[in-house]
C-alpha cells in the first residue's frame, strides 16, 4: 500500500517571510498524526499545501503515491478546513447532500450516509435547520460530518475540536480511533495538548520548524517530563539553543 502522505523538504515563504522550513513528515495508514503548534506556527499553511491549495517554494508532497496538486486524489481525501465552507442558505442536510453528490456517492446510499455522519457529531435533530441559524460549534460539527461523508481513505482535519464541548469531543475521538483502526491515514492540527495526547504520532512545530516528533510517550520519555505541554516547552528551548549555536 502507498504511504498516506509524504512531505519532503518543504519550504514556504510569504512576502519574503519564511513560514515553513525544511519540513519532512509521513502520515501512514492506521495512524493519527497530530501537527501540534501555537497559532501562527504554520500548521494551516502545511495542511493547505498537502491539499494542493498552496504551492510550496521547495520540496514535494505526495498523497497516496501521487504528487500534489492532483485533482483525482482529492476524491480520496476528507478535508475539514479551519474556516467552515458551508452554504448558509441551505439546511445541514442539503449541505451534506451537495458534498455527497460532489463525491459521487451512490444515490441510494446517500440518506443513510447523511444520517450516519450526522449522528457522529450529534446533528441528527438539526439536519433540517438552515445553517444560517447554526452556532459556531454546530458549523464546526457540520464541517466535520462533511469531511466524513465519502468515507475517505485520508482525513485531514484543521483544528477539528475547536468550539466542541468535552463530551462530544470524546465521542469524536472515539470515532477517529475507529477510522484509524480501519486503516485510514488521519492528520489533525491542534494547539490543544489533550487532543495531541490522543494522536499516535506527533510533529511539534514552532516558528515554521519541526522542533520534535515521535509518539506522545516517546516524547515525554525523551524530555524526562510528564506531559506534552512540558515536552513542547523543553523541545522549544533545545531548538532555540541549537539555533543560537548554529547561527
Ligand atoms: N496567504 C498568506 N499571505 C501572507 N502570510 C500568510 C498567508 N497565510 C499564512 N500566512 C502567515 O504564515 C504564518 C503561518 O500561518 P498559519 O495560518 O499556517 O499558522 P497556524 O499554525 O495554522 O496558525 P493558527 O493555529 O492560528 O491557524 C503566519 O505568520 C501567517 O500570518
Amino acid at each position: 500500500m502507498n504511504e498516506g502522505i509524504v512531505v519532503t523538504d518543504i519550504d514556504k515563504s510569504f512576502n519574503d517571510k519564511l513560514v515553513l522550513e525544511s519540513i519532512n513528515l509521513t502520515a501512514k495508514h492506521h495512524q493519527i498524526l497530530g501537527l501540534l503548534g501555537p497559532s501562527g506556527s504554520g500548521k494551516t499553511t502545511l495542511v493547505k499545501m498537502i491539499m494542493g491549495m498552496t504551492n510550496p517554494d521547495n520540496g514535494t508532497i505526495t498523497v497516496l503515491g501521487n504528487q500534489m496538486p492532483n485533482r483525482k486524489v482529492l476524491q480520496s481525501i476528507g478535508f475539514m478546513a479551519q474556516e467552515d465552507a458551508l452554504y448558509d442558505s441551505l439546511s445541514a442536510r442539503e449541505n451534506l447532500r451537495f458534498f455527497a453528490e460532489l463525491f459521487q456517492i451512490n444515490s441510494q446510499k446517500v440518506e443513510n450516509r447523511i444520517n450516519y455522519v450526522a449522528s457522529i457529531v450529534n446533528l441528527v435533530p438539526d439536519l433540517n435547520k438552515l445553517v444560517s441559524n447554526f452556532s459556531g460549534g454546530m458549523k464546526r460539527r457540520l464541517s466535520l460530518a462533511i469531511s466524513l461523508i465519502a468515507d475517505p481513505e485520508i482525513l485531514i482535519l484543521d483544528e477539528p475540536t475547536v468550539g466542541i464541548d468535552p463530551e462530544l469531543r470524546q465521542q469524536i475521538w472515539k470515532e477517529l480511533h475507529k477510522y484509524r483502526d480501519e486503516g485510514k491515514a488521519i492528520v489533525i492540527t491542534t494547539h490543544v495538548m489533550e487532543d495531541a495526547a490522543q494522536c499516535d504520532q506527533l510533529v511539534m512545530i514552532r516558528d515554521g520548524r519541526i522542533i520534535s516528533s515521535g509518539t506522545p510517550i516517546e516524547m515525554e520519555r525523551t524530555y524526562h517530563v510528564n506531559n506534552l505541554e512540558e515536552v513542547f516547552l523543553a523541545a522549544g528551548r533545545n531548538n532555540s539553543n541549537e539555533n543560537s549555536i548554529n547561527h
